[in-house]
């Protein structure tokens, strides 16, 4: 028996509303898939230890790794536990967090990630999406990696924020007031994009303002709609990832960024995304843009204090066909680089901050 609850048909509320089904409250799921004390410890850690670096008192570089977005937890997790033994080998010269994103912001239409639509058929069992995502991340901290998550919808965060060490607000949603109020309430630090057309000041702007405190509307663990009044979040930072113009990780823009940063009064940082318009969307200009940056970084360039990579366990994209079996362990949303390739990247960032060290200390 459906527990959907058939939409209004008063003539004037909810004219383009089909359907409204239950949802389950933060609080229940969060009973269901408690946080345990080791992982609360693995996302606390994880969060210290990005602002120590993005504030410059750890001299390791952040690299944001993983998926474009998840749609099989197997095969999340099966990527999880490689990285999870090379994270510990590089673990003196980089801080690895997995990128296990499951919202997606459309361009126009697509599938939204596995919250919105786990079974990838247009069911739309959201219900489900939260469980299975809950799930994933808890597996994954089990491993002692901590996560980042990509922030779309306001609601959703209530139900995963609490496992999560880094956090970031896409470049179609940089702009918009109702993420900027989100972020200025997440407890942990949070990327910003710059704009889908290069705007760097889209996100300038957009860490200014998720820095200082703003009062909106939101939900409580009950489920219920509340006014939420935020402090603002201080550890909010830039992530340059290109535009349909082409990239904008060279030194030029990274130090045009910083002097943004700098008129702004806010820290002089910034993260790299080697992937979307800063390689063009081929996963094959990944390692070579990470490549770039590991000579700069080795070199002393200043203001880069994190690296992006989309990477999952078989290189490229599929698509979904109805009725057809997924390649197991490849994207269904951008390419990515390949497992390989990207253990060898993460060990040429590695180097580079190992050089960088060793120049620094003379
Ligand atoms: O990172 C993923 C995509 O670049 C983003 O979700 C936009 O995808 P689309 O342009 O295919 O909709
Ligand atoms: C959607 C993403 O990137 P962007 O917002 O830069 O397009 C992403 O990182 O998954």
């Amino acid at each position: 028996m459906s527990l959907a609850i058939p939409a209004s048909t008063d003539s004037v509320r909810d004219r383009h509303i089909a359907e409204i089904r239950p949802l389950v409250s933060p609080a229940l799921l969060r009973d269901e898939l408690p946080l345990s004390d080791d992982a609360a410890r693995v996302v606390t850690t994880g969060r210290d230890e990005v602002t120590d670096i993005l504030d410059g008192r750890d001299d390791r570089l952040l690299v944001v790794v993983g998926p474009c977005s998840v749609h099989d937890p197997d095969a999340a997790l099966t990527y999880a536990r490689r990285l999870a033994e090379l994270a510990q080998s590089v673990g003196t010269e980089l801080r690895i967090v997995m990128r296990v994103y499951f919202e997606k912001p459309r361009t126009t239409l697509g599938w939204k990630g596995l919250i919105n639509d786990p079974e990838l058929d247009g069911s739309f069992q959201v219900n489900k999406g939260l469980r299975l995502a809950r799930k994933l991340l808890l597996d994954i901290l089990d491993l002692g990696l901590p996560v980042g998550c990509e922030f779309l919808d306001p609601i959703t965060p209530q139900y995963i924020s609490d496992t999560v060490s880094w956090g970031s607000i896409g470049a179609r949603t940089a702009q918009s007031q109702v993420h900027r109020q989100l972020s200025s309430g997440l407890s942990m630090p949070i990327g910003i994009k710059n704009g889908t057309d290069g705007d760097v000041q889209v996100a300038v702007d957009a860490v200014a303002a998720a820095g200082s405190s703003h009062v909106f509307t939101g939900i409580t663990d009950g489920g219920l709609a509340a006014i939420l009044r935020t402090t603002g979040n201080p550890d909010c930072h830039v992530v340059l990832r290109g535009s349909s113009a082409g990239p904008n990780y060279d030194a030029a823009t990274i130090a045009t960024t910083m002097d943004l940063l700098r008129s702004a009064g806010l820290p002089a940082r910034a993260i790299v995304d080697a992937s979307h318009g800063n390689s063009g969307k081929d996963h094959r200009r990944q390692p070579v843009v990470a490549g770039e940056l590991a000579e700069r970084l080795a070199g002393g360039e200043q203001g880069l204090v994190g690296v992006m990579l989309e990477s999952f366990l078989v290189e490229g994209r599929q698509n979904v066909v109805a009725g057809e079996e997924l390649r197991y362990g490849q994207s269904i949303t951008d390419a990515c680089m390949s497992w390989e390739s990207t253990e060898s990247t993460l060990r040429t960032l590695a180097d580079a901050v190992a050089r960088r060290r060793g120049a620094a200390a003379g």
